[in-house]
């Protein structure tokens, strides 16, 4: 394309020289031959136009081909993978039965029947791996599952082959140990094969938050603990506070003041300490959905898992999750977006848990993870979760109507009264027991769980004398807990009265002091806000994560991939800026006596309102994704540098783009080569301010930011130059930086008599000629700025 544009305007120049006394350009004069010259024009134009529409064409319908390309053929190479683990895993099984049979005579029988009914099930197998089969049968089946000694894992094939074989033995192994019964389970936590992660055991002491300036606890005396190896329930009715409880037990908490003690493995630790090895589920599904099920998962793991983990082992880790959360069917799917259809809503809550499944939590936090599935996918879920538990994870769910048989899957259940306290927490199977005592009995066919939130929601009257207030006060003595001063008449079965409410009211409600209340809460709420965005507090989990370098590397993948998926938009950006240059290359006129400027103003305004607006889709789109992935710890600059990195590609080919036009029907007298890289260093810079707006904005206040800016900035720097203020103020805007550096490119290649004309020119606009790269440097700087400002920006507005 650079090609075309050069040869062409080198064409039109030659063609003007020909038969021109003047430097003026050769559209202009009649001296110039104009039927030859305009003929040649007009082909490459149009050669060019057809090259760049061909260009964005393939952009708009193949992108997509070289990824799904790409898939195919991994997915091939994990199919085979597949297909080898399950037989070498039969032939093991085979094996092991002729063993027997041979160390037991009285099983030859038996033995011999099975292996000739095996022989007859596996008919379609081919001689290669017959003859395979042979050999194994010599020396007895490969150890499957297990990387082959003294060899790395380096190919994929190799990596499927070990990561699929040990998933056979994984699930031989559950087979056996009775689909996780009692005694299942038992076995399964005794068997050396599964490896244990670092315990954490979170202990709570009459844990209270009080909503700052309403003065309203949203969690009130809540004391327990929950322990490593058990999967716990928080149950409640609806604004009972169970979010606010997961919130408190992963450090999450803000605008509110806590008092009481969270203990961490019986020390008084923050958890933010322990981040790499805490995950958080949260209530919404925020994944990328223009990413695949398994990128999503694997980009997880690989940020989050140990920097010395092999690459085996993390794709061990993804495979397990992948099958645990039956997610087989789907891992090459698009996730999807409210706009592009892609996976159920329950597979994507499945994905959304995998996410931090696939990090290898030691404590794992989810909040509602079975709300909108199906009860076999709940169940499914839940199945994957106590496995999780087996290898020491401590897991705290809050759960809405589990189904008889999930609730049975839980260890512990903690019940929450409205006003966020404690009505029981322990056992769930002291839990009847507990509630039978104090007079709550389960009707015969009802759901306990769903009873007692009905109880607790007042739905259903308890069928003994105490009322609903007094359950809380009643555990709270069940344990010997102190009972809070205001609730100490509960516990000779008075009514409960709304004294705290009472003595708000006593206080000076007035407008103005209502307002400061207001004000001050806010302040308060963004301080600490800020203090835990910048809270660098000490690790103690025991794992070093990829550096910074290494994780940029696994963001420039996997936004390389969402970009190539949404190519069609970025095809379409590419096609309006090349209609642009076209419009206002056309009505743009050249004039020597102004030097071009008003077609350099209306470019200005054009391209940088074109580009910021693209550029908003680097950091407004999955702000969400950003937050939660900040907060689990993956580094914030590998996600700007890596952003920012892929929009450098926009800003190498959007001027091309637009220029090829504008240049082509404008033909102004600077050089190509001069206005690419004037244009080049706006996009720079506008590309910083668009990162600002998209990162302190919502997407349609950025949008509307991105289109008043330059507008308003233009128009600022080309105001009235005998005003100091406007003068000054001007300095600070870059459309006057980019317009002064078009106009001097363009000034530069006068001679001859226009050099009067021009030097008029500029002293009517106080250019100087040797200004050129001082505005090509202050734009540069203004985008460098620009990006510090977004990046501190991001890093410390970020929402927990
Ligand atoms: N930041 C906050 N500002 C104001 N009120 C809050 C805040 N956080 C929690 N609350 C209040 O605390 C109470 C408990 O909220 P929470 O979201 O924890 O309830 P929940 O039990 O999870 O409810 P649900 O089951 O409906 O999701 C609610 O009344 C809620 O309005």
């Amino acid at each position: 394309m650079i090609y075309l544009i050069k040869h062409f305007h080198v064409l039109s120049r030659h063609y003007c020289r020909q038969g021109s006394t003047s430097q003026k350009p050769c559209f202009k004069l009649a001296t110039c031959n104009p039927n030859t010259a305009n003929q040649n024009i007009h082909a490459y134009g149009a050669i060019l136009i057809a090259s760049l529409s061909l260009l964005m064409i393939m952009i708009y319908n193949c992108s997509d081909q070289v990824l799904a390309t790409r898939e195919k053929r991994q997915a091939k190479s994990r199919e085979a993978a597949a297909r080898h683990a399950k037989e070498t895993t039969h032939a093991r099984e085979r094996w092991k039965t002729a063993r027997d049979a041979a160390k037991n005579p009285k099983m030859g029988l038996t033995a011999q029947l099975s292996q000739t009914f095996s022989r007859m099930t596996s008919k379609k197998e081919t001689p290669a791996k017959a003859s395979g089969k042979s050999k194994e049968k010599k020396k007895g089946p490969s150890k499957i599952g297990q990387a082959p000694k003294g060899k790395q894992l380096h190919t994929q094939s190799q990596i499927f082959k070990y990561a699929y074989g040990q998933i056979e033995k994984e699930k031989a192994m559950e087979q056996n140990n009775q689909n996780l019964t009692f005694s299942g389970v038992i076995s399964m936590a005794q068997d050396t094969e599964i490896k244990s992660r670092p315990v954490i055991e979170v202990a709570f002491k009459d844990l209270t938050l009080t909503l700052k300036g309403k003065h309203k606890q949203i969690l009130r005396s809540v004391s327990g603990k929950i322990m490593p190896g058990r999967v716990s329930a928080v149950m409640g009715p609806s604004g009972a506070g169970k979010t606010t409880f997961l919130s408190a037990l992963a450090g999450k908490t803000t605008g509110c003041t806590r008092t009481g003690l969270i203990l961490i493995n019986g020390r008084n630790e923050s958890i933010n300490t322990y981040k790499k090895i805490t995950g958080f589920v949260p209530q919404d599904d925020v994944v990328h959905g223009n990413l695949t099920v398994e990128e999503n998962l694997r980009f997880s793991a690989r940020c989050r898992l140990s920097a010395y983990m092999p690459k085996a082992e993390k794709v061990l880790i993804i495979e397990r999750v992948i099958e645990s959360l039956g997610l087989q069917h789907v891992r090459d799917s698009l996730v999807g977006t409210v706009e592009k259809r892609g996976i159920s809503g329950g597979q994507r809550k499945r994905v959304n848990v995998g996410v931090e499944m696939v990090m290898e939590p030691s404590l794992l936090i989810l909040d509602e993870p079975t709300t909108g599935l199906d009860s076999a996918s709940s169940q499914l879920l839940l199945r994957a979760l106590r496995r999780e538990a087996l290898e020491g994870v401590n897991i705290c769910m809050v759960v809405h109507q589990p189904s008889y048989t999930m609730y049975k899957m839980f260890d512990d259940m903690i019940l929450l009264a409205k006003g966020g306290l404690t009505a029981y927490h322990g056992s769930v199977k002291k839990i009847e027991e507990y509630f039978a005592g104090i007079g709550i009995m389960v009707p015969d066919r009802v759901n306990p769980p769903d009873h007692y939130i009905d109880v607790l929601e007042g739905i259903v009257k308890p069928n003994s004398d105490i009322t609903i207030e007094q359950l809380p006060v009643r555990w709270m003595l069940h344990n010997g807990y102190p009972v809070p001063h205001d609730m100490l008449k509960l516990c000779d079965g008075l009514p409960s009265s709304s004294g705290s409410a009472g003595q708000g009211d006593s206080t000076d409600n007035s407008f103005s002091n209502d307002l400061w209340q207001d004000v001050k809460t806010n302040v308060e709420i963004q301080k600490d806000q800020l203090q835990d965005n910048y809270s660098n507090s000490q690790d103690n989990s025991n794992r070093v994560t990829p550096t910074v370098g290494r994780q940029y590397r696994y963001f420039m993948g996997r936004i390389g991939k969402q970009r190539l998926r949404e190519a069609r938009l970025q095809a379409l950006d590419l096609l309006i800026l090349l209609v642009a240059g076209a419009c206002l290359g056309t009505l743009a006129k050249v004039n020597d006596e102004t030097i071009s400027s008003l077609g350099y103003t209306y470019t200005i305004i054009a391209v940088s309102l074109l580009c910021k607006i693209s550029a908003l889709r680097s950091f407004s789109v999955d702000k969400l994704q950003y937050w939660r992935e900040s907060a689990a710890g993956i580094s914030s600059l590998a996600h700007f540098m890596a952003k920012d990195t892929m929009d450098h590609l926009n800003t190498i080919i959007k001027p091309l783009v637009y220029l090829s036009m504008f240049y082509f029907f404008n033909n102004p007298r600077s050089s190509f080569e001069d206005n690419y890289i004037v244009l080049v260093c706006l996009v720079y810079c506008v590309t910083g301010m668009a990162y600002v707006f998209a990162i302190l904005y919502s997407a349609s206040a950025a949008q509307l930011m991105s289109v008043l800016v330059p507008v308003v900035l233009t128009l600022i720097a080309n105001q009235d130059r005998d005003s100091i203020v406007l003068k000054y103020l001007g300095s600070f805007c870059y459309p006057k930086w980019t317009l002064e550096a078009f106009v001097l490119s363009n000034a530069q290649r006068y001679s001859g008599v226009w050099v009067v004309t021009r030097c008029s020119s500029l002293s009517q606009y106080g250019y100087d000629l040797s200004d050129w790269v001082l505005c090509l440097i202050v734009l540069v700087l203004m985008g460098v700025i620009c990006r510090f400002i977004a990046y501190f920006c991001m890093v410390t507005f970020k929402k927990q």
